[in-house]
């Protein structure tokens, strides 16, 4: 499919991946990294989020998923994407890609039909630091993955399947490991240095 290949030789070089746990503060650090360097910010949560709200029969499903914690197919995820990232490839100056990739096999699937990330940025959180922040932030967010039981199999899920993610990217030099206990400031500023790094 032509578009797939324009998206391939174009903004390759800037892609950079996201890849944390829940409530480590992705979402939060992902809004200023496209205030400072006006990378285009693709949230696979919000992308299925989108999908859900449109009241879609496919989004009807992926909403079941969700509210277990549980992983949507890959592919699913993937299309979403990429449609996504074509829409973008002429104008974009790069892509921040945000709870992607998931677990080892979609980063494979994200290289065979997008190409390979420049970076992978890691927000290292202590599950009772991610936890703390969730329950608060459902006080007020609306999620309905953001209650106890669900914030408790996102976090195991994060640790059996997202992890070996980081060790993967590892192996080939792409990872930065950001400590997410500081301040928000604090926290972007250990972000842009890597950003900054791929000059
Ligand atoms: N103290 C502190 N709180 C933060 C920081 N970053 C985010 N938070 C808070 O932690 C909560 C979760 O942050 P998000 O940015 O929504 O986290 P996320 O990683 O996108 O989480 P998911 O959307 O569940 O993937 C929010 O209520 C933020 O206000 C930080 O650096 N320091
Ligand atoms: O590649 C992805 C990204 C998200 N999700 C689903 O979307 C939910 C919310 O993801 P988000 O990144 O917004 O939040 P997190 O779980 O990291 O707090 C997850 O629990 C999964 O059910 C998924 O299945 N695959
Ligand atoms: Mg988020």
């Amino acid at each position: 499919i032509p578009p797939l290949d324009r998206c391939h030789c174009n903004k390759i070089i800037n892609v950079i991946h996201f890849t944390c746990g829940p409530g480590s503060g992705k979402g939060t650090q992902c809004e200023k990294v496209v205030a400072k360097y006006g990378f285009t910010h693709l949230s696979s949560g919000d992308l299925l989020r989108a999908e859900v709200s449109s009241g879609s029969e496919r989004g009807k499903q992926l909403a079941a998923i969700m509210e277990k914690g549980e992983l949507v197919p890959l592919d699913t995820v993937l299309d979403m994407i990429k449609e996504a990232m074509i829409a973008k490839a002429d104008t974009s100056k790069g892509f921040l890609i945000d709870g992607y990739p998931r677990e080892v096999r979609q980063g494979e699937e994200f290289e065979k039909k997008i190409g390979a990330p420049s970076l992978l940025l890691y927000i290292d959180a202590k599950a009772e630091t991610m936890v703390k922040r969730l329950m608060k932030r459902g006080e007020t967010s609306g999620r309905t993955d953001d209650n106890e039981e669900t914030i408790k199999k996102r976090l195991d899920l994060y640790y059996k399947a997202t992890e070996p993610v980081i060790a993967f990217y590892e192996g080939r030099g792409i990872v930065r490991k950001i400590d997410s206990e500081g301040s928000v400031d604090q926290v972007f500023s250990q972000v842009a240095k890597a950003i900054d790094s791929l000059k």
